[in-house]
Parts: C-alpha cells; structure tokens; sequence
C-alpha cells in the first residue's frame, strides 16, 4: 500500500463515491461487482476504478469481481470512516441548520455534537436534538469533547476570524461553506455551489457549440 499522502485528490474523493456506491450495493444483498459495473454506476471508466483501487493494493478477483463487503471495509479504513467523527458548525443559520438536520452525516458516521452561533437571539434555539450555543463556550465545549472537524457556516466576511480561533482550539479538518479562500494550515474542503453552477453553464454551453 502506498503513502496516503501522495494520493492524488481526485482519487480519494473518488473512493467516498466507490463507498457510498458499495454501501447501496451491499443493502441491495449483492456479494460481488465487477469494476466496470461499479464504474457504469458511477459514470467513469472500469480502468479508472482499477487504477484508484490499485493504489491501496490487490482488491478483485479476475472474473468475479470485488466482493462488495469485503472492499467496503477496506475502504471505510482507508478514508477514515471506520470510526465516528465528531463535528461542530459554526454558524446556526441556513446552511449550518441543514447540515445540522442531515441525517445522511450521521449514517456516515458524522456525529454532529454542537452548532454555535454569535447571535444572541439563535442561542437556546433547536436545531434537530441540539441547542444553539453562542461562541463563547465554543472552547470549553472543544475542551471536553474530542472534535476533529468543524463546519464554517458563517458570512463570508466572519469566515477567517472563525478559521483562526479554531487554528487555536486544535481542530483538525474543516468544511467550508463560505465563498472565500481561508489562509489556514488545517485541511479545508471548499464546498462551492456557485463553481458547480459555473462549471454545469461552461459544460451546456460547449455541448451547444458542439451541436448536441
Ligand atoms: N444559503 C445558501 O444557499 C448558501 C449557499 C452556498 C454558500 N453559502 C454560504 O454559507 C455561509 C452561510 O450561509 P447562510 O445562508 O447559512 O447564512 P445565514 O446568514 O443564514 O447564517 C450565518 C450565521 O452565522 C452567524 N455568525 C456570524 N458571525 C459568526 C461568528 N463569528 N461565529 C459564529 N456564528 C456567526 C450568524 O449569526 C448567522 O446565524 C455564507 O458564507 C454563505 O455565503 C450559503
């Protein structure tokens, strides 16, 4: 097995789409896949699969395929998922409240434990099973609870204030939702719904010059 650390992005991102395609797989009661009916599930290439899995080592079997349970398991330690993480949100407003109420995180094994706000008037308020807390217990609550991950959920122009008191508090990895390019050292992942737009316009536009 290779250094994860040298696994290109694509490929692990990728291997979350591979799990969530085995997990559905295995709930259907199928033992077995083959590489290219993963990939004609997931609309890419059966090399393409072949080739991510290889980075991890020898999966299928010729002829048979990749037993579904077998490679779920393998996967969920090679992502990380093997385990629960436990998940804060910063910000209790429309995005940090549908996150909060997404029960796909915690089949996932995201536990979301905590939602802050730094609005007075949300705090006390329910969100799903949690009470908004304000800001100011954010470090106590990091203090007794193990967190790794935390959600950035507030305005733009509050966003690198937040990513810096949580550099502070030791957070290991972040999902940012606010449109703008945190200076951090934590990991961040970026979720950018105006790029997907942008990126489905420039896709429909080529495809009419191209007459189809
Ligand atoms: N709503 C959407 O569909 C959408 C889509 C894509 C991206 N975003 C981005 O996600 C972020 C959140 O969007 P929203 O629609 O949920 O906004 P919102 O205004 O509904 O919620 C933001 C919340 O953050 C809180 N807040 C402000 N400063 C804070 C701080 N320092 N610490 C903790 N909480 C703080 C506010 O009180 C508010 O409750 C924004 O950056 C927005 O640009 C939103």
């Amino acid at each position: 097995m290779r250094n994860n650390n040298k696994i290109p992005k694509p490929v692990i991102r990728r291997l979350g789409l591979y799990y969530r395609c085995l997990n559905r797989l295995n709930e259907e009661g199928i033992e077995f896949v083959a590489s290219k009916d993963l990939a004609a599930r997931l609309g890419i290439k059966s090399s393409q699969v072949r080739k991510d899995l290889s980075y991890f080592g020898e999966f299928g079997k010729r002829g048979v395929g990749y037993n579904v349970e077998e490679l779920m398991k393998k996967l969920e330690g090679i992502i990380g998922v093997d385990k629960y993480w436990n998940v804060i949100i910063l910000g209790a407003g429309n995005i940090g409240a549908a996150i909060a109420n997404y029960a796909g995180l915690k089949k996932d094994k995201f536990n979301i434990i905590g939602i802050f706000d730094a609005d007075r008037s949300k705090v006390g308020k329910k969100i799903g099973k949690l009470t908004v807390q304000h800001v100011s217990e954010l470090k106590s609550f990091v203090q007794k609870n193990i967190i790794e991950i935390a959600v950035i959920a507030v305005p733009e122009t509050a966003a690198q204030m937040v990513v810096e008191e949580l550099e502070t508090l030791n957070i290991k990895g972040i999902v940012n939702f606010a449109p703008v390019k945190l200076r951090t050292k934590i990991p961040i992942e970026d979720v950018d719904i105006t790029l997907s737009f942008k990126s489905l316009v420039f896709r429909i536009e080529r495809s009419k010059k191209e007459g189809n």
